[in-house]
């Protein structure tokens, strides 16, 4: 588990890039550290395995306090620690093979015990038939791979990812993405995910924080964030603060997608109520391969106590949305009483 609290983070110069960070990051969860270029997301990610040193407060990473572990013991977390990169990282002139041993190589381990290790991981991320390519005969992708291989070699508990799908186009993120899930599935391993990608952080993601010049704007369940749109959400998706109607009422509902009749929820509800109600957005999208529609609609006066009754007796989530001069703020929630 990693705990963080109060973290500080200035640099010699003076740079304050984090502020009172707090968070907490459970066995086997997959994190997300997500915020624009220069929000201190990959500080963050280095000062919890020690490549960076922090000023006040604290991050334990099992118990431990890591400004306060000696230098064997900071061997010892990044050993258990895996890292991956845009960039790869990988030895050009070295085989895949050779790539992935090279820290077990490096760790002394027996050759029999390194080989097995090799070939298992290379199974795991599908490129046993590569072993003996260069990096340079394979795709993004394929290097990604190896680095995730190469990251899982030492009794990984933890893998910092970091901006690990920002060079891949979209359908090779989602193979990573997939390779992860799988990965912290069958091993239970960690994962922190650095990224300002927010499809990344909605399909791979249970948790996430959303960091803005060294700040926590947000921090919770991945769809709670989304459900809930802090500013620094829409402004990481590049939106304008949704203009809603000042009259009536605004509704936001979430609802999970199972079968054909959940993705006509709307519908259904305005054929049982016999009131069409605008709806002003909504999208069914993929959480963790779970199907989320997440929808904002108007309602007036008179028909909100029979929607709201509608929606309660369905357990569905939902909440009121209040308008404001400049930007709109929850005011009423409930989630399936
Ligand atoms: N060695 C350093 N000395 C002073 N300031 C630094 C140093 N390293 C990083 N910073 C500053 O810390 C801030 C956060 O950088 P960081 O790399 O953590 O951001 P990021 O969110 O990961 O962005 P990116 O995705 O662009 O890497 C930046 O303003 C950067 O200039």
């Amino acid at each position: 588990m990693i705990e963080i609290k109060n973290l500080k983070k200035v640099w010699d110069d003076g740079t304050v890039t984090l502020k009172d960070i707090n968070i907490t990051i459970g066995d086997g969860d997959v994190y997300a550290l997500v915020g624009r270029s220069g929000a201190g997301k990959s500080t963050l990610l280095r000062c919890i395995n020690g490549l960076t040193s922090y000023q006040e407060g604290s991050i334990k990473v099992d118990g431990r306090e890591v400004k306060d572990m000696s230098p064997k013991e900071l061997r010892e977390l990044r050993r258990h620690a895996g890292m991956i990169f845009q960039q790869f990282s990988l030895l050009e002139r070295a085989t895949v093979y050779d790539n992935v041993a090279l820290p077990m190589k490096c760790w002394k381990y027996p050759k029999e015990e390194q080989h097995a290790k090799v070939m298992e991981l290379l199974e795991l991320v599908g490129l046993a038939d590569k072993k003996d390519a260069k990096p340079r005969n394979l795709s993004g992708g394929q290097k990604q791979r190896v680095a995730i291989a190469r990251a899982l070699t030492m009794e990984t508990k933890y893998l910092l990812c970091d901006e690990a799908t920002s060079a891949l186009d979209p359908k090779t993120t989602n193979s990573i993405l997939d390779l992860l899930l799988e990965i912290n599935r069958k091993t239970g391993i960690t994962i922190i995910i650095v990224t300002h990608q927010m499809e990344v952080v909605r399909k791979a993601c249970q948790r996430a924080c959303i960091l803005e010049h060294g700040v926590i704007t947000a921090e919770g369940p991945v769809e709670d964030i989304f459900f809930d749109r802090p500013d620094s959400l829409l402004r990481l998706l590049g939106d304008e603060r949704q203009t809603l109607p000042s009259d009536g009422h605004n509704l936001r509902i979430s609802h999970l997608v199972q079968t054909p009749e959940d993705g006509k929820l709307l519908n259904q509800m305005a054929f049982d109520l016999g009131y069409v109600f605008p709806i002003l957005d909504g999208q069914i999208l993929d959480y963790r391969g779970q199907n989320v529609g997440m929808f904002t609609i108007n309602v007036d006066d008179e028909h909100m106590p029979a929607v709201s009754q509608y929606l309660n007796a369905r357990d569905l989530e939902w909440h009121e949305i209040e308008i404001h001069d400049e930007a709109s703020e929850i005011i009423d929630g409930r989630e399936g009483e």
